[in-house]
């Protein structure tokens, strides 16, 4: 990967806090509290000589023992519910521990572990992690609003009304999990300052059984609104977001696919929104073809992509390939479009597919092109269109664990020398393929990436295979930096697109075939800051951004803006902050 700049001198200079909170107050403050590392001076001056024990420990002695207490909890949703206790106790630490273990605690605070935390989240529930609007409560919206917000400017809003959480489908009110989880990696890996950004679960509700059956659900026991009820509720809530917050970003995560794609449209004009599962899949999953097509030096209109689930993330990573393919390869949009078969849990979208998604029509296949297809007349499944089509690009988004069988991997790779696979199923145990099995089925030939983390596969010549984690997380946080830093109107297709081709850009391919695809997690704050400045560059560019910079000081100006987690030096005023 070529060189990026050390993060530790973005370190922010020592800063010097006025806060008005003393005692428990400040103790209890998830933004204030430093628990021991509160030096003599702040404890005689906020009243807590007596009320912590005599040692002063530095962040990185508190780092030390917490790590040291989390080893003790001997699985990964134990570990999650820890990490959140500490988040709720001083987030400096918590994110400072865990910027300090990316690769390992990354993984238990978000995918795959949240996934298990939200389909327990009301027996694991502890305390509140964000803002829960419910239908119920719709006339009172904008008070709950303000109060949760206490006259804070906010940069970021992130909500979810959990109909399709992850790949394991309506999780109610237990959805507040991933607008929190999604809020905290923006934070960690786009350094967006956590005072000013706000969780929010939009309960209307929900479908699941198990939920609505279970006496301990914490979530309106209610089946899900749907309609004009629904979107009038979704307009109250935007409009209030855009009324008290005209500058933040509005990210939409893991709503139902026709809701997301509406909200989208209905919105993106209007305000700096974003859905993640459309726009921030459809961004990853570009550059890391673009990494893979740098590898086999074939270009993106060269290519045939079966994308299997034609759900917000297949739709998203179709539109992105497609208008990627139509800007730099110079070709019209309708033959782009005809570079993809869209298969859904009712075969390949095509013409004689009773009630196709208006925003799939672009995509749907002729009959004409299948007419000659034995199985004619009946749904036309993943290993017939793979023979039929000989893809070069197989791409897994539709929540089917183990979909691309043996016979489905083999089939492509007779068809293409370096076929390029990406199950990108979440959480780990819905992947379409175990990139170990796709590997090793294929000689060590496929170019592999995940949507959840897997070890390395060993290639044939007895070296590692690092397998790229095509997570969205991997530029939203970045997406997002760029267009709060520059205060954006709208976030655009172009600036998405300038974030993707950023992110490729640094692939750790382009200079070794056989390397990862996308650059390590580990590096994931690095590459995100790299993004931002793209993002934000760009926006200067188009016209849409709220700042009147010049682009040359993007850079500069994010360094400034970056939230980091160490601890600035207080002084009690009891005017100041609280
Ligand atoms: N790697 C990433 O960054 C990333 C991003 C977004 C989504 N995802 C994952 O992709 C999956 C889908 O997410 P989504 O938001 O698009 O969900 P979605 O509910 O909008 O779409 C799911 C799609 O899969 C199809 N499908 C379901 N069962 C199928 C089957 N047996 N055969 C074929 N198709 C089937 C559905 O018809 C639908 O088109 C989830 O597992 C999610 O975790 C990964
Ligand atoms: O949450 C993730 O890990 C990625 C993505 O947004 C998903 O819905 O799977
Ligand atoms: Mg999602």
């Amino acid at each position: 990967m070529p060189d990026l700049p050390d993060t530790s001198d973005m370190l922010p200079k020592s800063q010097i806090f006025r806060v008005a909170l003393r005692g428990d107050a400040i103790l209890t403050s998830p933004r204030w509290n430093k628990g021991t590392a509160f030096t003599t001076a702040e404890r005689k001056a906020f009243g807590l000589t007596g009320r912590l024990p005599h040692r002063v420990n530095t962040l990185d002695e508190q780092c030390q023992r917490a790590y040291d207490q989390l080893q003790s909890h001997e699985n990964a949703i134990r570990k999650n519910s820890f990490l959140q206790s500490m988040k709720d106790q001083n987030w400096v630490l918590y994110y400072s521990l865990i910027s300090r273990h990316l690769r390992e605690l990354v993984p238990i605070i978000y995918t795959p572990t949240e996934a298990e935390a939200i389909s327990n989240y009301s027996h694991l529930f502890r305390r509140s992690e964000g803002l829960y609007l419910t239908f119920s409560d719709k006339d009172t919206m904008e008070e709950q609003l303000l109060e949760q917000t206490q006259g804070r400017e906010m940069d970021l809003i992130v909500c979810s009304d959990a109909e399709a959480i992850l790949g394991i489908g309506d999780q109610g009110v237990g959805g507040i999990g991933i607008s929190s989880a999604k809020s905290v990696i923006y934070t960690l890996i786009g350094g967006t300052d956590p005072h000013r950004s706000l969780p929010v679960m939009l309960d209307v509700g929900t479908n699941n059984e198990e939920l609505l059956n279970d006496p301990l659900y914490v979530g309106w026991p209610h089946k899900r609104v749907r309609g004009k009820e629904y979107d009038d509720f979704m307009d109250q809530f935007v409009q209030l977001i855009r009324k008290h917050f005209p500058n933040s970003l509005l990210h939409f995560e893991d709503f139902g696919v026709t809701n997301a794609h509406k909200l989208l449209q209905r919105y993106r004009d209007e305000h700096s929104v974003f859905n993640d599962d459309i726009q921030g899949t459809g961004a990853v999953t570009l550059a890391c073809t673009m990494a893979a097509i740098g590898v086999t030096k074939t270009k993106l209109c060269d290519q045939r992509f079966v994308i299997y689930g034609a759900g917000s993330a297949g739709l998203g990573i179709a539109e992105q390939l497609r208008d990627a393919m139509v800007s730099t390869d110079n070709v019209s949009e309708e033959e782009a479009n005809s570079k993809f078969w869209l298969i859904d849990k009712h075969g390949l979208i095509r013409q004689s597919l009773a009630d196709v998604r208006e925003d799939l029509k672009k995509f749907v296949r002729s009959d004409e092109e299948w007419k000659d297809f034995a199985g004619n007349g009946k749904e036309i499944g993943l290993l017939d269109v793979v023979k039929h089509v000989k893809p070069t690009v197989l791409i897994g988004c539709s929540t089917h664990g183990g979909a691309f069988t043996k016979e489905v991997v083999q089939a492509m790779a007779e068809g293409c020398e370096r076929p390029i696979i990406f199950p990108l199923s979440n959480p780990s145990k819905l992947v379409e393929v175990d990139p170990k099995d796709a590997n090793d089925w294929t000689k060590g030939k496929a170019l592999l990436a995940t949507g959840s983390p897997f070890p390395p596969a060993k290639m044939p010549n007895g070296k590692d295979y690092v397998i790229a984690e095509c997570n969205n997380a991997l530029i939203y946080p970045g997406l997002g930096f760029g267009s709060m830093l520059s205060q954006s109107r709208k976030m655009t297709d172009t600036m998405i697109i300038a974030g993707a081709r950023r992110l490729a850009a640094l692939s750790p391919a382009l200079e070794d075939p056989d390397a990862s695809l996308l650059p390590d997690f580990g590096d994931a704050p690095e590459v995100n800051f790299e993004v931002a400045v793209a993002v934000a560059e760009q926006a200067i560019e188009e016209g849409v951004a709220g700042v009147k910079w010049k682009k040359e000081e993007v850079r500069e100006r994010a360094r400034e803006k970056i939230w980091k987690p160490v601890y600035g030096k207080y002084e009690y005023d009891e005017h100041g902050a609280n």
